[in-house]
């Protein structure tokens, strides 16, 4: 075939297809590939958190299906194919990876994460080659990759959303969605291979067959035989004796190869007496939750030292030097600004024989405090609030109460009048937390939704007043009350911004369940329903429903829990302070919502720490 010399070349082997996707089958068809179909039994169950990259997962999971695969058919089929292809295909929003939904619910999760965003298609490709050596031993070898695609789905509605999931189309669809069939219509642009979103990259297959079996001078197994692969058919050879062993082929399959960190590594070869090698990778990750607790208070430490103030400039400063700005030991100071740079937020540089220290990209970004996404007033609410919190909580989960007192020293009745502005450096302290939180997230919020229709809006507990000025300027036909308790309002000039119009966000005190609500075409409720039981949820909504006419709009900003209460973990490890709120899942608050006769629910989920959900009133 002209138009195919590489697809020619396999003319003659044994070529396995390692998937059941009838897509993948028509794609490899349609070019005129000979193949058997051999669904592969690898369970897809490979822990997502141990993967840096979403395409690492895919990749790993392609090749132990295609493995999988490759070492049952001599033993089953009682045949050896020459060529096994294996590929997976994941979506990655948000750092998170999508595979297919498990249910209606699932598949709205995901679609509802999509809509309106540019999310990531990888598919990852493993072709396993096989070689007969002597007559009971085949060795492996195995040549991976990927290829990504960039997608941007339009917005979508609620009732787009469901006709969607009611059609069937997207159960068995990575993602939710398949954009060969109705889920085309989902689509705004695919910024790459079309055929890697329908789940096989056909052009980025070709060019690795092409690299295989036109190699010039020695053979295309003799290149696959790099030091690396050499390590991979040692890995294979092992998984063999398993069989030899009397090992099941399910045990494994289950068994990861491929670590997070790229690195071949051997399998978690489970011994004949049924003990576990230990596995590096799930090792690191015990690790790293262990040591967690010392990096988070290096950073704690460093912000209060205000180290990253220091080191701003592209020269540096030595550890003799930070350590007299900061009236330190050297010899600690240094023992802390190596750990910093361990965890990549500070660089070493070499300035005339002296070695100096500057911030990485990142910390200059948002560790500096005067930066303009400056989180410091939030990790010094970290350090100064939560720590201590985080140190009882053993007492916490024992006792069922928050423990404020264990760890302050003093009763807590009400969070905000108690914690937070019971002294005006604490008051200031929390404050600057919130404004920090608000800048750094505030802008995904404003944009989340279009809010055309609205002109005055009413951010209640809108604190420094940071997440009213990102919605003028998302909208700058927008006017925003801020409505907070007294006592902050009164502190709320310290944060103004510099230039700033000031006829469009003004202050307003007053307490939320007792005093008049301002009048408002759009209510914002940013990071203020979790702080509150379901009771006094519902109180506020009430109130708000009552003054709202037909058409107003409520948005609320929170970290929205997963359906199945599992994720994000940031949400579920703040709650293990509070005192009273609850974090919810976007469902939970869509309901409450509804109650209060706030229903067309739009949500968007956002990469940054706040999703956005927004509903209008009946
Ligand atoms: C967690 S902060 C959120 C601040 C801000 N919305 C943001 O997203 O950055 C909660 C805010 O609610 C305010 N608040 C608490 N109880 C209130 C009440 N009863 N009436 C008005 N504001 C209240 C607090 O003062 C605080 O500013």
């Amino acid at each position: 075939m002209v138009l195919n010399p590489v697809i020619s070349k396999l003319t003659g082997k044994l070529v396995v297809l390692a998937s059941a996707s009838p897509r993948r089958l028509e794609i490899l068809t349609n070019v005129g590939l000979k193949f058997e179909v051999v669904p592969s039994w690898f369970k897809e169950t490979l822990d997502k958190t141990l993967f840096k990259k979403p395409y690492e997962y895919a990749v790993e999971t392609a090749k132990q299906k295609a493995l999988e695969v490759a070492k049952r058919m001599p033993y089953k089929h009682l045949k050896t194919p020459d060529i096994v292809i294996g590929a997976d295909t994941v979506v990655a929003v948000d750092g998170l990876i999508l595979e297919k939904p498990v249910d209606k619910q699932d598949a709205y999760r995901m679609l509802s994460r999509l809509s309106g965003k540019e999310h990531s298609v990888f598919t990852g490709v493993a072709i396993v080659l096989c070689q007969e050596q002597e007559a009971t031993e085949i060795e492996y070898s195995v040549v991976e990759f990927y290829e990504e695609t960039k997608v941007k789905f339009a917005d979508l509605s609620e009732e787009m959303l469901w006709e969607y999931i009611h059609s069937g189309e997207p159960m068995d669809k990575a993602g939710g969605y398949g954009i060969q069939a109705l889920g085309g219509m989902l689509v705004e642009y695919v910024h790459g291979d079309f055929l890697n979103v329908v789940g096989f990259p056909l052009n980025h297959f070709c060019k690795r067959l092409g690299e295989l079996y036109n190699t010039p001078s020695e053979t295309s197994a003799q290149s696959i035989k790099s030091e690396s692969s050499k390590e991979q058919w040692t890995l294979v050879n092992e998984l063999s004796k398993c069989v030899e062993n009397g090992e099941t082929e399910d045990s494994i399959s289950a068994v990861p190869a491929l670590t997070s960190r790229g690195a071949l590594q051997k399998p978690n070869l489970v011994e004949p007496q049924g003990r576990l090698h230990h596995s590096p990778d799930s090792l690191h990750r015990i690790i790293d939750l262990m040591d967690g607790f010392k990096a988070s208070k290096s950073l704690f430490a460093a912000s209060k030292l205000k180290v990253f103030d220091l080191l701003t400039s592209a020269e540096g400063l030595s550890a003799e030097e930070v350590a007299g700005k900061i009236v330190a030991a050297v010899e600690s100071t240094e023992r802390l600004l190596d750990a910093l740079v361990s965890l990549g937020l500070l660089k070493k540089v070499k300035h005339k024989d002296i070695i100096a220290y500057r911030n990485t990209e990142q910390a200059q970004r948002y560790l500096v405090s005067s930066s303009e996404l400056s989180l410091h007033g939030y990790i010094i609410h970290c350090n100064d609030h939560v720590w201590p919190l985080f140190t009882h909580l053993e007492h916490a989960v024992q006792e069922g109460a928050s423990q404020y007192e264990r760890a302050f020293g003093k009763r807590l009745d009400d969070l905000f009048q108690d914690a937070y502005y019971e002294s005006k450096e604490r008051k200031l302290r929390f404050m600057n937390a919130m404004h920090s939180i608000a800048k750094v997230t505030g802008r995904d919020v404003a944009s989340a939704f279009d809010l055309s229709r609205f002109k005055t809006a009413c951010d209640l507990g809108g604190c420094t007043g940071a997440m009213a000025y990102e919605f003028t300027k998302a909208h700058p036909g927008l006017t925003v009350t801020v409505f907070d308790l007294p006592a902050v309002i009164e502190m709320s000039s310290h944060f103004y911004p510099e230039q700033q119009d000031s006829n469009q966000v003004t202050f307003l005190a007053g307490d939320f369940f007792k005093d008049d609500l301002p009048k408002a075409d759009l209510y914002i409720l940013a990071r203020i329903l979790h702080d509150w039981s379901d009771e006094k949820v519902n109180e506020l909504l009430s109130r708000l429903s009552a003054i709202c006419s037909p058409g107003c709009g409520l948005l609320v900003a929170e970290i929205f829990l997963d359906e199945e209460r599992s994720g994000p973990s940031r949400a579920l490890l703040q709650a293990l302070s509070m005192s009273v709120g609850k974090q919810r899942s976007a469902t939970e608050y869509s309901l409450l919502m509804k109650k209060h006769h706030f229903s067309q629910t739009r949500i968007k989920h956002n990469s940054n720490f706040l999703d956005a959900l927004l509903c209008i009133k009946e």
